[in-house]
């Protein structure tokens, strides 16, 4: 909800620079400070809002924004994300656009963007200074043959931080998917768009509903890339001869392509779909050996979280929020398994393995951020939450401590 006290819609900015920047709408000054540096004179600021609420065709719209404002004429512009309450208090996820020089192309280029839409495009929001210098926000209806009309016209003033990101409340519904019923209802609404999505589904529904684990244990390796999992779950594999598996499963690896560029919704209902599947065939092999997954439920949630949660660690839901329980209709292992190792250490391992050789300054700040928040998600799972095992040493040794915490959890092998 917007921020108490507020009495319109509240801003939260997210990109460089501020991290949470928050203003609130209201027809009269709240007596709180101006947000002057809003918009830079001479420039002019825009904002792009769509449905925040978990739908196939408002996530698809939302990228297509996305994808628009990354071409021409918007690169002289600053793109930041935005999240906005509208009518009636619902979440919007769009973006504010800041041009500095402010002539009159840009907001002609967005008016033309949004009538390229189609019928229904969403309100343009202008912002413009007043006399007094104070900052007014309207937001414009596109009409046919060209016309517009003003829906609302209204005061920008600061507002405070809010005590939850206002991207969590609609976590379960938009990233994490705590049932294959949720995730499954996603890519159903996507098979005329993606054709995989039929053949996903049907791998889906072939799988029995509420696979039961067998009695030898099932153990998940997780950690951020290049923390040694492929290592270590191949190791685990040798020593107690088990079976390893991985999620996504390879049935369905070969359209990870396809879902990796479609908007978050769809994305991650296709990866829970993956644990879906894992968790038949992990059910099925626990029955004859020991089993080792490389990634699970764990690493769906960690990572939707905090690609959806913008800004620092602190943005991320409390501690025992709801994201972070296991879905009950999801096949429970034996143990989970935390593979963590100094940022340091896994830019050496990345290197050795040939890849991102030379960063940018700025991504490498990004991506610190993005680690951080991936990794504190992980350690905030629950039932079954994650033992964190430090895997800095050398491979002999980590693979040593990883056979003691087995056999001290699932008893001998
Ligand atoms: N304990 C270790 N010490 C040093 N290098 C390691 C260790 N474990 C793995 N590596 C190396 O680090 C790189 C990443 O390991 P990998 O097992 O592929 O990680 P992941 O599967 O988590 O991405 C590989 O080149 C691997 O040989
Ligand atoms: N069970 C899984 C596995 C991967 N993923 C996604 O896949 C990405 C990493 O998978 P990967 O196979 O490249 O990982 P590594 O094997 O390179 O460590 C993560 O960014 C997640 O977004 C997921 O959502 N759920």
């Amino acid at each position: 909800a917007p921020p108490a006290g507020a009495s319109g819609q509240c801003f939260a900015a997210e990109g460089p620079g501020p991290d949470l920047v928050c203003f609130t709408l209201s027809a009269s000054s709240s007596g709180r400070p101006e947000p002057r540096c809003f918009v830079p004179a001479p420039g002019r600021c825009y904002s792009l809002c769509v449905p925040a609420a978990p739908s196939v065709p408002a996530a698809r719209l939302h990228r297509r924004l996305q994808q628009r404002l990354r071409q021409e004429p918007f690169g002289r512009c600053q793109v930041l994300g935005l999240l906005c309450y509208g009518a009636q208090a619902a979440l919007e996820k769009g973006f504010l656009i800041q041009d500095p020089q402010g002539g009159p192309e840009t907001e002609r280029a967005l008016e033309e963007l949004l009538r390229g839409l189609g019928e229904l495009p969403p309100p343009l929001g202008v912002y413009e200074a007043g006399e007094r210098g104070e900052l007014w926000q309207c937001l414009w209806a596109l009409r046919g043959a060209g016309g517009r009309e003003l829906l609302h016209r209204a005061r920008v003033v600061a507002a405070e931080e809010p005590p939850l990101h206002p991207a969590v409340p609609g976590l379960r519904h938009a990233a994490v998917f705590h049932s294959l019923e949720a995730a499954r209802s996603v890519v159903e609404q996507c098979t005329s768009f993606i054709p995989e999505a039929t053949a996903v589904l049907d791998l889906v529904d072939k799988c029995p509903k509420h696979s039961k684990k067998g009695e030898f244990p099932v153990i998940v390796i997780e950690g951020l890339d290049a923390t040694g999992k492929t290592t270590v779950t191949q190791s685990i594999k040798n020593s107690l001869n088990a079976l390893l598996l991985r999620s996504p499963p390879a049935c369905v690896s070969q359209w990870r392509k396809t879902f990796d560029v479609e908007p978050t919704l769809i994305r991650r209902a296709f990866y829970a779909l993956g644990n879906y599947i894992v968790a038949s065939e992990i059910a099925k092999a626990s029955t004859e050996s020991p089993v080792v997954v490389d990634r699970y439920w764990h690493s769906t949630a960690a990572y939707a979280i905090a690609t959806e949660i913008s800004g620092k660690v602190q943005n991320l839901p409390p501690t025992h929020h709801e994201v972070y329980q296991w879905p009950e209709d999801l096949l429970k292992p034996d143990l989970v398994l935390l593979l963590t190792v100094s940022p340091e250490e896994r830019i050496r391992r990345l290197q050795g393995r040939g890849l991102e050789k030379t960063e940018e300054e700025t991504e490498l700040e990004a991506n610190s951020l993005f680690r951080q928040k991936v990794e504190e998600s992980y350690k905030r799972m629950e039932n079954p939450g994650c033992q964190e095992v430090d895997a800095s040493p050398s491979r002999e040794e980590v693979l040593r401590t990883v056979l003691y915490l087995i056999k001290k959890h699932c008893g001998s092998l």
